[in-house]
């Protein structure tokens, strides 16, 4: 029989609200970065039950199915168990809510899953061809090409299964499912937020490049070296900030 949100200890019930409140703000960047039209396209969250570590018997927390995205709430997000099972909610849960599962229960490590219909990706993906690594953004965030997985019927966990055998051999945290559009991974919902929004930007770019001739690859020991250094090192990276100066420096 399946749990409610009730069954859960406080500290997952706690959880939950928190996911809510971040998978609904993190919505909102779907229509903001122009990635979906309408009720396309949908993010979620695992919500870790075993405080030892991610488990088959997590959640997760996604958008209702079909409802415009101005509509959407913390309130209004559906949480389910990773066999798809409603755990708590007022609507049906996303039609990708198994695909989101599949991907949870394959990849402990992951965290958050987007689906988008991007323009640029998707085109990308209805040609079954994997975005070439010609840039040195693509090298940063993707470690390479950007993959391009199977043809999958929405419905069961097929999507989910392309998504997993697909990016299990890669860096990528994306992959273009074929005929369909971009699904992004990453350690949480904000991490595969953005990289919803990077492959949709060198999806754009390298289109536009391949309108003037053919686009260069980097080789690949200059790919390894920039998604080391993106990967480990940029932003606020490893280093730590420079010392304020005290009074005694100053004396
Ligand atoms: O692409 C699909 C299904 O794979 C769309 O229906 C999806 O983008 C949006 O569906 P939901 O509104 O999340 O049920």
């Amino acid at each position: 029989m399946t749990r409610t949100l009730a069954d859960y200890p406080a500290e997952v019930q706690e959880a939950v609200a928190r996911t809510r409140e971040v998978v609904a703000r993190l919505h909102a960047e779907l229509p903001r970065w122009e990635l979906i039209v309408w009720t396309a396209g949908n993010v979620s969250q695992r919500v870790q039950v075993d405080p030892a570590g991610p488990s088959a018997d997590d959640l997760l927390v996604i958008k209702p199915s079909g409802v415009t995205y101005d509509e959407l709430t913390p309130e209004s997000m559906v949480v389910c168990d990773l066999d798809g099972n409603l755990v708590d909610g007022t609507r049906s849960p996303s039609s990708d809510t198994a695909a989101h599962a599949y991907v949870y229960t394959h990849m402990p490590e992951i965290g958050g899953v987007v689906h988008t219909h991007s323009t640029y990706a998707t085109a990308w993906a209805a040609r079954a061809e994997p975005v070439p690594c010609v840039l040195t953004m693509m090298a940063d965030e993707f470690g390479g090409d950007i993959p391009v997985g199977p043809f999958a019927l929405i419905g069961d966990d097929s999507i989910g299964r392309g998504i997993v055998e697909t990016l299990r051999e890669s860096r990528s945290p994306a992959v273009l499912m074929r005929n369909h559009g971009p699904f992004t991974i990453g350690k949480d919902a904000k991490t595969a937020v953005k990289a919803a929004v990077m492959v949709e930007e060198v999806a754009r770019t390298v289109h536009i490049s391949r309108q003037l001739g053919e686009p260069t690859r980097i080789p690949q020991d200059q790919v390894d070296s920039l998604y080391a250094r993106y990967q480990n090192v940029y932003g606020q990276g490893s280093a730590a900030p420079a010392a304020a100066n005290t009074k005694e420096q100053d004396a």
